[in-house]
């Protein structure tokens, strides 16, 4: 990866998000790695314009809206940090992300903005993704039923992308669109022009130190002998539980409001990465791969699903995330520590349990036996505890390369690209068919029953 080979066989592409963040550290051989710095001073330019308000809209007010209009990669990185580094972000900048196709996400959101104040991000790397393409001519169609005349377009609409040609054809000014390249994978982009969103919402400095934190963590699983390198060492721990104990899951678990997107971008980062059953060579593995990534921020989860994490016939391996310090220490940091006393004991309630005799000892000998066995925690549920001092972009940069280095490391042990996502295609080509066949019964063809009846079903009811 480091070397720039390219290592995505299938699109013959090197992956080098790593470039992204390099700090002239690394010698990367690869077109367009030079040019990063050059994007990193636009974003700079722009976000710093935005800011502190001498970039103006076609009214000549300052800005205070962004919309990120984006999907997959261009979306889940953007919200997750932005969401993470609340606390670092300018207060009275208030950023939206549209990502849904569903017209109700555009249209909920466009009534928070005001036209004359709102800046529109189109975040793809090809251009072509439907959602995204459909989303932004519906902005744009709101933004000119106010702005009327379509030169006010390019003081509201900026693309990030690696498709020049498209972004000039959809009408937004080349000065305005922010390059990156196509060794950059879509999950692994929000630190590339992807993440401009996160830079205007935080600063651009907070942004580098992001960046920075990445690097960090780069140079540790670069340099770092096998048994004390993080990524290898969580890599490996997931292998030992999914492929000899039978997990089919792993959970993210922050202890940190701020992470409530973490486990959302991560099912994204894992399991596009490695939900394959091909290898580089074109076998059908034989062996368990990617697991499935869930989770949820906080103690919350304690009153839903951990029943089943602590007494259930799964095996549910988890990451407990926290900082040791608040950065909303409210009265007297109280719930901090309410927080991580459970972050603590969480932990060690899967791992050691509560034996029957422990049961016995606590119900007294009038209870059922019934009821001691269903008291009783089997434990010996593993789990990893990561704790950091205090969240920065420092820090959520570090956290973040973490698991990209994690996940890359699960994949080149298994064998399969981490890097292509060719299950998402299918659905795409079957919709875009199916798209064409919407108006009339008689055009419905091609399909099983089931199908088939669904659509007539839609076109029997449908009031439009
Ligand atoms: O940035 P684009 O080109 O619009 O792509 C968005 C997403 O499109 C999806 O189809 C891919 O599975 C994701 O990997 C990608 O992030």
């Amino acid at each position: 990866m480091f070397a720039g080979e390219h290592i995505n066989t299938s699109e013959d592409r090197a992956v080098l998000h790593v470039a992204l963040r390099n700090f002239d550290d690394f010698k990367i051989q690869e077109a367009g790695a030079d040019e990063v710095s050059g994007v990193l001073d636009h974003i700079k330019e722009f976000s710093e314009a935005i800011r502190n308000g001498t970039w103006k809209g076609y009214t000549g007010k300052t800005i205070n809206t962004i919309v990120n209009i984006g999907i997959g990669g261009s979306d889940l990185g953007p919200v997750m940090v932005t969401e993470a580094l609340k606390s670092y972000s300018k207060r009275d900048l208030t950023a939206h992300f549209v990502s849904n196709i569903d017209g109700t996400h555009i249209a909920e959101i466009v009534r928070e903005c005001d036209p004359e104040r709102t800046l529109f991000i189109i975040a793809s790397k090809t251009f072509t993704t439907q959602e995204t393409i459909t989303n932004a001519e519906s902005a744009r169609e709101w933004f000119l039923s106010s702005a009327k005349d379509k030169s006010h377009v390019a003081k509201h609409f900026v693309a990030l992308s690696t498709n020049t040609k498209a972004v000039t054809a959809f009408g937004i000014d080349e000065a305005n669109m922010f390059q990156f390249w196509d060794w950059v994978g879509g999950r692994y982009s929000l630190w590339s022009a992807i993440g401009l969103s996160i830079a205007l919402s935080i600063g651009y400095d907070n942004f580098q130190q992001l960046l920075q934190g990445a690097h960090g963590m780069d140079k540790h699983f670069k340099e770092t002998p096998l048994e004390n390198n993080l990524p290898v060492l969580l890599a490996v721990i997931g292998i030992w539980y999914n492929d000899f104990y039978g997990a089919q899951t792993h959970a993210l678990l922050p202890y940190d409001q701020y992470l409530h997107k973490f486990a959302d971008y991560f099912q994204q980062g894992d399991m596009e990465s490695n939900g394959k059953f091909i290898t580089k060579n074109g076998q059908r593995v034989d062996y368990q791969t990617g697991p499935i990534i869930w989770g949820a921020a906080g103690t919350n989860g304690q009153h839903s699903f951990y029943q089943l994490v602590h007494q259930g016939t799964k095996l549910i391996p988890a990451d407990f995330i926290a900082p040791a310090t608040s950065l909303n220490p409210i009265g007297g940091s109280k719930h901090h520590r309410i927080l991580l006393s459970n972050y603590f004991a969480q932990p060690e309630a899967l791992a050691f349990g509560k034996t029957e005799e422990e049961v016995r000892k606590e119900v007294g000998s009038n209870a059922t036996e019934a009821l001691v066995k269903s008291k009783v925690f089997e434990g010996n549920r593993p789990s990893n505890s990561i704790m950091f001092p205090l969240m920065t972009p420092r820090t959520l940069g570090a956290l973040i390369a973490l698991y990209e280095h994690k996940i890359f490391t699960q994949g080149v042990i298994w064998g399969i690209n981490s890097f292509d996502q060719m299950g998402v295609e299918l659905g795409k080509v079957l919709a875009k068919n199916i798209l064409s066949q919407l108006d009339k019964p008689a055009d419905v063809k091609g399909h099983d029953s089931s199908t088939t009846g669904l659509i007539h079903y839609y076109q029997k009811y449908r009031k439009e």
